[in-house]
């Protein structure tokens, strides 16, 4: 870079006229405009293009100043010289020229002022999209600085700038929104014609953001109160907003139509009364005003103060028909008293004993047996434990075993209908020796073996007449006598009994003493089978297949779509048993992270879709009538609407419509209830 002090010797210094003839001697002499930009004056500090008209004559250099001017590398030591020379030439101007000068100079200095100082960001360019003027809002809205554009093809530094396109039409655009940044500009742009030529174009843009910003917020505000209206106008309250003299400012149409006679100022006032009234402004606390009737229909008054920076601005006064409020109160009343049973239950049911944690399943039915069993666990009262086979007996006996406070003492399993019904009694309650033949010594019997613990008699129906009377005697005298001895020995066992046979019927057919009946069923735990609570089977399955992963070393984690749906279609008479033998397989039979339903043994599996087959005559019938057939056959199969609408692929509303229009309702599963 190389800078040079020179005394400026021309008559007006650099004017309009003089600034002009430079321009026009540099752009004759240089072909490349952009070689120009590299040269730059400066003058009190600041520092313009020697190209650009308007600032070269804002700086106002007069006769005798000194200006710096400053070269790049790349210009010439020519055209230094004539840059320097035409400086420094002092030829005089006549007067006329003189005057020309300063009217031109008073004028272009008035412009440029005015261009400069205008809000508005403008942006100037010539014939070549050559930008020769850019003002101060122009630099400041495009974050660029003026020497960046000056001189610059205006389609290079300002990308959206499209001035190419009006100076190839030649038509002005106005009022166009674009944004700049993140920044909403609107935009007119216009060519610049001299003598009908076009000489360059002009944009002027102002940033409109804030106005943007102020028009959305107005829009939300109407948008608003249009929904604060609808809003007020659709409730069933009747409501009104005053001013702080409780003059009403808004009321919604409720209250327009019940209150149209009464005063509008001091609304507030002569409705809830002059105390009232009083006593909100100075406490500014909502509360509920007396009962009013209006009318002859009662209201419950409700005042809130509109309180803006903690100041008293006015309230809202809202009426609620008395018989509208008593009946939500009755409504609240009777869904606090639900919810607090609900709660009781939930309760009952969360708070079992972590021994019951092995016993899969949340079913209601379920859960109301498990917290009698854990309730009873911790008292030394005998349980019947009673449900169909494979529904989990002997785990519930165990779960109370151990959380009884006998857990660190034995738990005797006794399985009454495997053993022999000569060797029972003894099995029971033990033998001296020389008893019978072949006892050769003496033995304890269970019950002794569970003293101070747990005797789990399983299958306790299939118990001969005679060891009931027995058992009758240890349950009321809690004494056993050996077979074969005459000793009696006392002692503290709990009995727990289970049976999957019905007692009350053997009872009946004299086959079970009620006796013992009465003595065994102190507390009954009933557990109900698998088809009832079909809602566990997903539990169920998870919890098995997760124990036989372990077991079998399998790592088995998706069903395939049908899989579980198929396990919930079916009845499970082997109840959970037979649920658990079914998920093994099919772990064991998977190669891979899936449980498939091809797995499944096939009376599963095919369920749904072999039962359906109905039987025509030749007699040909209506439609309907066949439909008829076709849900009484269906219905027998499928518990639910939902499993019966599933197997004939239509809506469980429609299933439920049929079953209720044929009246076949009560055949609903009828294959797999209890029986
Ligand atoms: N709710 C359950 N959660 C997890 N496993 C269960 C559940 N119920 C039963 N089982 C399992 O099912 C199988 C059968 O259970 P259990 O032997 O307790 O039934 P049961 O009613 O005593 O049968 P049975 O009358 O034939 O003796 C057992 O392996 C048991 O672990």
């Amino acid at each position: 870079m190389h800078e040079m002090i020179i005394q400026v010797q021309q008559k007006n210094g650099l004017h309009v006229r003089s600034a002009a003839s430079l321009i026009a001697m540099l752009q004759n002499t240089v072909n490349d405009d952009l070689k120009l930009k590299n040269i730059n004056i400066e003058y009190k500090g600041v520092s313009v293009g020697i190209t650009n008209l308007l600032s070269l004559v804002s700086l106002k250099v007069k006769q005798g100043d000194y200006i710096k001017l400053i070269f790049e590398d790349i210009i010439s030591p020519e055209l230094k010289t004539k840059i320097i020379r035409f400086f420094t030439n002092n030829e005089q101007a006549g007067m006329q020229e003189l005057e020309t000068d300063r009217l031109l100079m008073e004028n272009s200095v008035v412009m440029q002022e005015a261009v400069s100082n205008m809000p508005n960001g403008m942006i100037v360019v010539n014939s070549k999209n050559i930008i020769t003027f850019v003002n101060d809002a122009a630099v400041r809205l495009l974050e660029v600085s003026a020497n960046d554009l000056l001189n610059r093809r205006a389609d290079k530094v300002i990308p959206h700038s499209r001035l190419q396109d009006i100076l190839q039409t030649g038509q002005t655009r106005f009022a166009e929104k674009q944004m700049l940044k993140n920044n909403t500009i609107l935009v007119n742009r216009a060519p610049i014609y001299l003598d009908g030529k076009l000489i360059g174009a002009v944009a002027i843009f102002q940033d409109i953001s804030d106005l943007e910003k102020i028009n959305s917020e107005l829009k939300k505000e109407r948008e608003l109160q249009e929904l604060l209206n609808l809003v007020l106008d659709s409730v069933t309250d009747y409501i009104t907003l005053t001013d702080n003299d409780g003059t009403c400012m808004y009321m919604n149409e409720q209250m327009d139509k019940l209150l149209d006679s009464m005063d509008r100022e001091r609304f507030a006032e002569n409705l809830i009364g002059k105390r009232a009234w009083t006593k909100l402004a100075a406490e500014k606390n909502a509360f509920y005003n007396d009962i009013k009737i209006i009318h002859n229909e009662s209201y419950v008054v409700k005042v809130n103060p509109i309180l803006i920076d903690s100041k008293f601005h006015g309230s809202v006064v809202s009426l609620s028909p008395w018989n509208e409020v008593k009946s939500l109160m009755n409504k609240l009343e009777a869904m606090e008293e639900r919810a607090k049973y609900l709660e009781d239950e939930l309760s009952k049911h969360l708070q079992l004993d972590d021994s019951f944690s092995s016993i899969i399943g949340r079913s209601g039915a379920l859960m109301d047996s498990l917290t009698i069993a854990n309730k009873v666990s911790k008292m030394v009262s005998t349980v019947l434990i009673t449900g169909e086979s494979g529904t989990g007996k002997e785990l519930v006996a165990r779960a109370i075993h151990e959380s009884s406070n006998r857990k660190n003492k034995p738990f005797i399993r006794v399985n009454c209908s495997v053993i022999p019904h000569n060797l029972i009694e003894s099995e029971l309650f033990g033998h001296e020796r020389g008893a019978f033949t072949g006892a050769d010594k003496t033995r304890q019997g269970k019950f002794e073996l569970a003293d101070k613990g747990t005797i789990f008699l399983d299958e306790i129906g299939t118990l001969n007449l005679e060891v009931q009377v027995k058992l009758l005697r240890v349950l009321q005298e809690r004494e056993i006598e050996r077979v074969g001895g005459n000793k009696t020995i006392s002692l503290d066992v709990r009995i727990i009994a289970a049976t999957n046979e019905d007692l009350s019927k053997m009872m009946d057919e004299k086959k079970f003493r009620e006796d013992l009946y009465y003595r065994l069923n102190v507390i009954p735990v009933h557990l109900p089978p698998l088809r009832n609570r079909k809602g566990d089977i997903p539990l169920l399955v998870d919890h098995f297949r997760k124990y036989y992963n372990r077991l079998l070393g399998k790592s088995i984690k998706h069903y395939e779509q049908g899989f579980l749906e198929g396990l919930g279609e079916y009845h499970w008479p082997g109840n959970i048993r037979e649920l658990q033998n079914t998920i093994e397989r099919a772990v064991a039979l998977s190669g891979d992270e899936m449980l498939y339903c091809r797995d499944l043994p096939q009376y599963i599996s095919n369920r749904g879709r072999k039962n359906l087959q109905v039987n025509f005559s030749d007699d040909i019938l209506t439609l309907e009538a066949y439909e008829k057939q076709i849900f009484e056959h269906a219905a027998h199969f499928y518990p639910s609407y939902n499993q019966l609408a599933k197997a004939l692929g239509i809506t469980h509303k429609t299933a439920a419509s049929k079953l209720r229009k044929y009246n076949l309702d009560h055949i609903l599963g009828r294959k797999y209830q209890p029986t």
